[in-house]
């Protein structure tokens, strides 16, 4: 036999991870209800393993040969490899020993007595992890009590399972330092004490009986500096060099390894992971480049693990016969985990089933991945069918009507250079919207949203079940929105907003209203914790059949002489939030949303209002991986931005909003965007973007939140003056706002009462000093 053809039958289906929350997300429903007492440890842990198993079945059925284990999460899977390394910070300790499930929950959302760990976005993808915390003084101590109890559960349901771990060098990358260690301590200093930890944890899977232990690295699709990349050839030199340790499968997603494929093509590990879709097609040449993985796994990501569009079974085919020529034994898969596509399609009753056909979720990901594995292991003839039908859906997605709306096209190839930019530069119009609002120094804002309250859902899902009609919803949210001007008239807050009482989603309330965008109804996919969103999909031109926020806008400024913010999401978040189409640049894409938006911005305007707020929340979780590739992202995001805003006068006021990042590396392009005011997420980094934002001499007006809202605590009214003056430290004061991090929505009204009002203080006393 060849090398090729030995690789060709061997080849086996997998992939690494799946949608933890269940059919109805069931998950979230035990989680928040262990969270209120209302349901016990014992039924939260049996309710986590049912899923499991369902899970671990549905993969199976697929054809899935090899599940994972231990992707599985109560909250996030970066925060149990904490747990599983001993990283439990000094704050949270007595928590976690009194009680291992409360103090876990502590550390990833705060208790009043001690501030979660901080949460930041993984990647480039909408989900975000508790960030490790590490010091000099961190002291490692090996707990693989998860890794090993799940893998011994996929065993005894009798699957072949592989446990999937956070690496070691992804683990330290991704990790700050420590509150009170020195901002320049680098964790990846720890690896030489980490790396016992992890050979301890795989020599406990191995005694579990795992044959393949599968090691995250996404960080090495990252530019990495040479000594990361020696770090890296060391870690893996180390734990290939272990003597009772599982087979090591190294993996990679999100973008092309470059520099560090050679890195790990050498290191004595047994195999390698890859991705081979959207920006990480280039993995392909580049392992042609290396001379392949002689001797070793490969194990081919060809299904796009991140966005929703049935694969290209022939075209992945050919791409897999490339590949079997590089490794030993190749094997197929998504791009990356699961984790962040909908479950499954058959659940979508009310997407037309033409169009659902050019759809696949978690569960027809799986069935994709299985049918490639059988077709290169068995011969195309095998899956004749699945090819006829495959090409058949194909054919329909790109000949669609949907795809194509001429006036859409027409107008987006009109724009000019003029349309992108507002006639008057930022130092002309500050003194036009000071005259215009007359706004005390350090005006309070809020971000735009209010609670969510669990009457505002029911209201929304009595409409769409027929138990109230639309007059009855629609007096249910004016009253929220009267209850929301009058709370913040009496709190003293200077600019107000309508609370987004009627939207159930920042992204998916506007793609439910513009021409060119499907919802779903269950396609849920996990953004942090207990908290899901349904992304909806762009599928094709985007036009505005009419406005979609005046009438709430205008209606909340009739009941108040303070000023309403009217508020959008901006292009960008609309795409990064949302699963868009494939079949064009991204930019063109960015264009149409921009121009619906810029009409909804013209139509506040014209109706008075005199703020905008255009929140871009998603503008650096979407920046390009890879440094080469950011500039003309950046170029056709920020146009996308002055698009949607370029068109209004020079006393009106264009706000923008940005949180969970870091923003350090993206200030010129937050200029760029030639907005008045810019809110941003602060406070669980300890005003850390106030310093960047003076030290790179931003000159506009900025609101660095000062309150935390991802977290129950309520910061008390000298805790929140205490972070407006370290923000006064770095910027003056005529162009300080004093505002929460984000959005008010999944907070509870007595947590936001009580919050608002120190932060009214906090403001009311700085300004008495100024
Ligand atoms: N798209 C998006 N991405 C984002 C954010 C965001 O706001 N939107 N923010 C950041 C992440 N933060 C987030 C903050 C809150 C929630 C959140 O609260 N999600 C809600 C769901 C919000 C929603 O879609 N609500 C709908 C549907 C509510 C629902 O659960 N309906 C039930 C039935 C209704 C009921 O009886 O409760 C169902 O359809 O099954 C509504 O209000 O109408 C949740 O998990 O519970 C998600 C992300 C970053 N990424
Ligand atoms: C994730 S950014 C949220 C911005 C939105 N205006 C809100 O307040 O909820
Ligand atoms: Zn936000």
């Amino acid at each position: 036999m060849t090398a090729t053809s030995a690789a060709a039958a061997a080849a086996r289906a997998t992939v690494y991870g799946y949608p933890r929350q269940g059919h109805h997300r069931e998950l979230k429903k035990a989680v928040e209800g262990y969270w209120k007492g209302r349901v016990g440890a014992g039924a939260l842990r049996e309710t986590a393993a049912m899923l499991r198993a369902a899970n671990w079945r549905q993969l199976a059925d697929a054809g899935i040969d090899e599940v994972p284990t231990g992707d599985f999460s109560f909250y996030d899977h970066v925060l149990d490899t904490s747990v599983m390394v001993g990283a439990v910070p000094d704050r949270h300790r007595a928590a976690v020993e009194a009680d291992a499930l409360d103090g876990y929950f502590a550390m990833a959302r705060g208790t009043q007595e001690a501030a979660p760990l901080e949460m930041t976005k993984w990647f480039d993808t909408n989900y975000h992890y508790l960030v490790p915390e590490l010091g000099p003084d961190t002291v490692f101590a090996a707990n693989s009590a998860k890794q090993v109890a799940e893998l011994s559960e996929a065993v005894a349901l009798g699957h072949t399972a592989r446990p999937v771990l956070v690496g070691p060098v992804t683990y330290l990358l991704l990790a700050k330092p420590a509150p009170g260690v020195a901002p320049d301590f680098e964790p990846l200093t720890l690896l030489d004490r980490l790396l016992p930890v992890y050979a301890e944890v795989l020599a406990d899977l191995r005694a579990a009986g795992a044959a393949w232990v599968q090691l995250d690295e996404p960080v090495l699709v990252q530019d990495r500096t040479a000594a990361e990349l020696n770090a890296a050839a060391r870690a893996y030199r180390e734990l290939g060099a272990l003597t009772d340790r599982p087979r090591l499968l190294v993996a990679s997603y999100f973008d092309r390894l470059g520099e560090s494929l050679s890195v790990l093509a050498k290191a004595p590990v047994d195999g390698l992971a890859l991705d081979f879709t959207g920006p990480a097609a280039p993995n392909l040449d580049d392992l042609a480049a290396v001379g392949g993985l002689p001797g070793k796994r490969l194990v081919a990501g060809v299904v796009d693990g991140r966005n929703v569009w049935i694969n290209d079974l022939a075209a992945s085919l050919s791409r897999l016969g490339t590949l079997l020529g590089f490794a030993d034994r190749v094997d197929v898969s998504a791009s990356c985990s699961l984790l962040h596509v909908p479950l499954d399609t058959a659940a979508e009753r009310d997407i037309d089933p033409q169009i659902a056909r050019w759809l696949a979720f978690a569960r027809q990901k799986a069935t994709e991945v299985a049918t490639l594995a059988r077709g290169i292991a068995q011969g195309t003839g095998t899956i004749a069918a699945q090819l006829a039908a495959n090409r058949a859906d194909l054919a329909s997605r790109s000949t669609s009507t949907l795809t194509r709306d001429p006036a859409v096209r027409a107008r987006a190839e009109a724009v000019t250079d003029a349309d992108t930019r507002r006639p008057e530069p930022y130092a002309e119009r500050a003194p036009a919207q000071r005259a215009r609002l007359r706004l005390p120094a350090l005006p309070t804002t809020t971000i735009g949203s209010f609670p969510q309250t669990s009457e505002l859902r029911t209201a929304r899902a009595d409409l769409r079940a027929g138990r109230i009609d639309t007059a009855g919803y629609e007096q249910r949210i004016a009253a929220e929105i009267q209850d929301v001007i009058s709370f913040q008239e009496k709190t003293g807050i200077d600019v107000l907003v309508h609370g987004e009482p009627e939207r159930n989603d920042m992204v998916q309330y506007f793609a439910e209203q513009l021409t060119g965008y499907l919802a779903t109804r269950h396609g849920w996919v996990q953004s942090y914790g207990t908290r899901y969103v349904r992304p909806p999909i762009l599928a094709g031109d985007i036009s505005r059949p009419e406005p979609m926020t005046v009438r709430w806008t205008t209606y909340a400024q009739s009941l108040t002489d303070r000023p309403v913010k009217g508020m959008l999401t901006g292009p960008v978040t609309m795409l990064a939030w949302s699963f868009v189409r494939d079949d064009q640049p991204l930019a063109d894409t960015a264009r149409h949303v921009a121009l619906a938006l810029r009409d909804e911005v013209s139509d506040l305007e014209a109706a008075g209002t005199a703020v905008i707020q255009v929140d871009e929340p998603a503008l650096r979780e979407t920046l390009p991986l890879r440094t080469a590739d950011r500039p003309s992202y950046l170029a056709w995001a920020t146009e996308a931005f002055r698009l949607t805003t370029g068109g209004v006068r020079a006393d009106t006021q264009i706000h923008t909003h940005m949180c969970y990042a870091e923003f350090g590396d993206i200030l010129p392009a937050i200029d760029d965007l030639d907005a008045d005011v810019i809110s941003l997420e602060a406070a669980r980094s300890h005003m850390q973007v106030a310093t960047e934002l003076a030290d790179a001499h931003y000159p506009r007006e900025v609101g660095p939140g000062v309150y935390d809202i991802h977290s129950p605590r309520v910061p008390g009214p000298a805790e929140t003056a205490t972070l407006l003056r370290t923000a006064l430290a770095a910027i003056p004061a005529d162009r300080l706002w004093a505002n929460p991090d984000c959005g008010l929505k999944t907070r509870a009204w007595p947590e936001v009462r009580a919050s608002l009002d120190h932060l009214v203080a906090a403001a009311q006393e700085v300004r008495s000093t100024l």
